[in-house]
């Protein structure tokens, strides 16, 4: 289910959540490029002293405007014609031109809709949306492949590109969903869909009447650091009914231009206040070094999703056609698959083959399809059960424990079951021993005792088909060819390993066992074969 939940959401939305995270990645680097390049705020620099100064270089100033990463903006009128540039605060003067950022703006639209509106955002949500599932499902996964998040960070076995999707995975997943969620939170905010809209403080019914006090004296600015300032808006020239407006950290009031009086104040709401921290946090605008580093968390999501699409093709052709699979309520022998990548069916198949041709009918189908009712015509139930992650239950085995659990009494078919692992890990084929376990505790008959199959070894099987053989008094010859997963070519330390047991189809001949030599081989509890023919 969660597999389901992470791989498809993954597929389809592959494209989209590569858009927003490589954009969001690139623009991350602006508030921090921001950062470095305003100049500076001596510290303790009040607004008063800082409007005192741009006004002296600039007298028809209307506006001026600090930016989360610091920047001053001044914007004036002179002799009737607009101005506006970035304010060196030690000297009022302007710097540096206030024109805005070409690529910046370009790329702002562009994650956040595409340049298609209304329709380009909802489409940008959904792709935000299928990233937290994606990160949540994908925690979920990771949790389970390392057997609990105690060890997250526990170091990892299997094929290289899983192991590599995990690995980016599990630095990246914090801010992936710290940037999907927020950018949800930003969605339902434009669409005013969260009552974070900011309350002005009421207008004031009187005002001085008077003009021309300088903003340098105003108590309400001498007060207020420029650390805080967000806009000082300026009253128009020659409305001596107009105030001025000041902006901060805190919220918005209105002052006198008569005698500097504070005529009104309003907080920021709550709402107001929490959609802000999101809004910092989503674009790193007033936090620029968290900015960079979700930036490059983003950057993991083109190689997961790549590595994501290697995992689930090599996972693909996992499980084999079976020719001539028998209805679960004709068959003589039920053979249920628990497997995770795919090989346990190849050896599913290979069992099943040989059983029918020893006149055998023979049902394969997954654990998790176990159904006794449904295995009327059945003598014998036999299970092939792989196990992953720190002795979890692979994909097609889930729920079936609880489905026994649950049961009253256990069929009355006799049972064989054969765990499928690798002694490397410490749960060696843990999930086939809890089977094992459970069967046993709701009394179901044996058919052969729990057997195990190291590293899909071919000899392995063979000795255990020989076993089975003589507790079916019939000849079974189990020659199993494995076909290597694809991608444990890339895993350095899993192939030799596996070349070393001889697993590869090319350097090992199909193997024959006497069921005799097998009884005897299995009754001293290891392996011996004898050349084919
Ligand atoms: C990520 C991963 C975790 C595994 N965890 C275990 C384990 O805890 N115990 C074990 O005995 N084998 C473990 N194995 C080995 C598999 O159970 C074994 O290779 C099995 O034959 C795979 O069968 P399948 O391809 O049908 O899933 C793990 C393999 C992988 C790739």
């Amino acid at each position: 289910m969660i597999r389901t939940l992470h791989r498809w959401p993954g597929l389809l939305a592959l494209a989209l959540v590569t858009i927003l995270s490589l954009s969001g990645a690139a623009l991350s680097v602006f508030p921090a490029v921001e950062r470095i390049t305003a100049p500076q705020v001596e510290t303790g620099l009040t607004v008063a002293t800082l409007a005192e100064r741009i006004q002296v270089v600039y007298p028809g100033v209307e506006q001026i405007r600090r930016s989360p990463s610091g920047r001053i903006t001044a914007y004036w009128f002179d002799q009737g014609a607009p101005g506006a540039a970035v304010i060196d605060p030690a000297t009022g003067a302007g710097v540096a031109s206030a024109d805005p950022n070409q690529a910046l703006r370009w790329l702002t639209n562009f994650h956040r809709s595409l340049f298609l509106g209304d329709g380009g955002r909802i489409a940008m949500a959904a792709g935000a949306a299928a990233m937290l599932v994606l990160s949540l499902s994908g925690a979920m996964l990771v949790v389970r492949r390392a057997g609990g998040w105690r060890h997250w960070f526990a170091s990892l076995r299997g094929p290289f590109t899983g192991r590599l999707h995990v690995e980016i995975a599990r630095i990246a997943v914090i801010g992936l969903v710290l940037s999907s969620t927020t950018a949800l939170w930003m969605t339902a905010s434009t669409f005013d869909l969260l009552p974070d809209g900011g309350v002005l403080p009421v207008a004031p019914a009187e005002v001085s009447g008077e003009t021309g006090f300088a903003p340098g004296r105003m108590p309400t600015l001498r007060r207020t650091p420029v650390a805080e300032l967000r806009e000082l808006s300026f009253p128009y020239p020659g409305d001596a009914t107009d105030v001025f407006t000041l902006k901060t950290d805190r919220g918005t009031g209105y002052l006198d231009q008569g005698d500097g009086a504070l005529l009104a104040w309003a907080d920021l709401t709550g709402w107001e206040r929490v959609s802000e921290t999101i809004y910092m946090l989503h674009t790193g605008q007033g936090a620029a070094t968290l900015g960079l580093v979700l930036g490059l968390m983003a950057l993991g999501v083109p190689a997961m999703g790549a590595t994501g699409v290697l995992v689930w093709l090599a996972g693909r052709p996992g499980r084999p056609r079976i020719r001539g699979n028998q209805p679960a309520g004709r068959a003589e022998t039920i053979l249920l698959v628990g497997s995770e990548g795919g090989s346990t069916w190849g050896f599913a198949a290979t069992l099943h083959a040989a059983l029918t041709k020893a006149g055998q009918s023979v049902h394969v189908g997954p654990m998790s399809g176990f159904g006794p009712e449904r295995y009327t015509n059945a003598r014998r139930i036999i299970l092939l059960a792989a196990t992953y992650g720190d002795g979890a239950a692979p994909a097609s085995a889930k729920g079936f424990l609880d489905r026994l659990n649950a049961t009253d009494r256990a069929p009355d078919i006799p049972l064989a079951v054969l765990g499928f692992g690798d002694r490397s890990f410490p749960a060696y084929c843990a999930f086939a021993k809890s089977v094992a376990t459970a069967a046993e505790a709701k009394g179901w008959p044996e058919l052969l005792p729990l057997d195990t199959i190291d590293r899909q070894s071919p000899q392995d099987f063979a000795r255990w088909g020989g076993a089975l053989g003589d507790a079916l008094w019939i000849e079974l010859e189990l020659t199993h060819q494995p076909v290597q997963p694809q991608n444990d070519h890339a895993d350095p330390r899993l192939a030799p390993r596996l070349r070393r047991r001889g697993a590869g189809p090319d350097r090992h001949p199909p193997l024959r066992v006497s069921p005799r030599l097998a009884r005897a081989t299995a009754a001293r509890g290891r392996v011996r074969t004898v050349p084919d023919g």
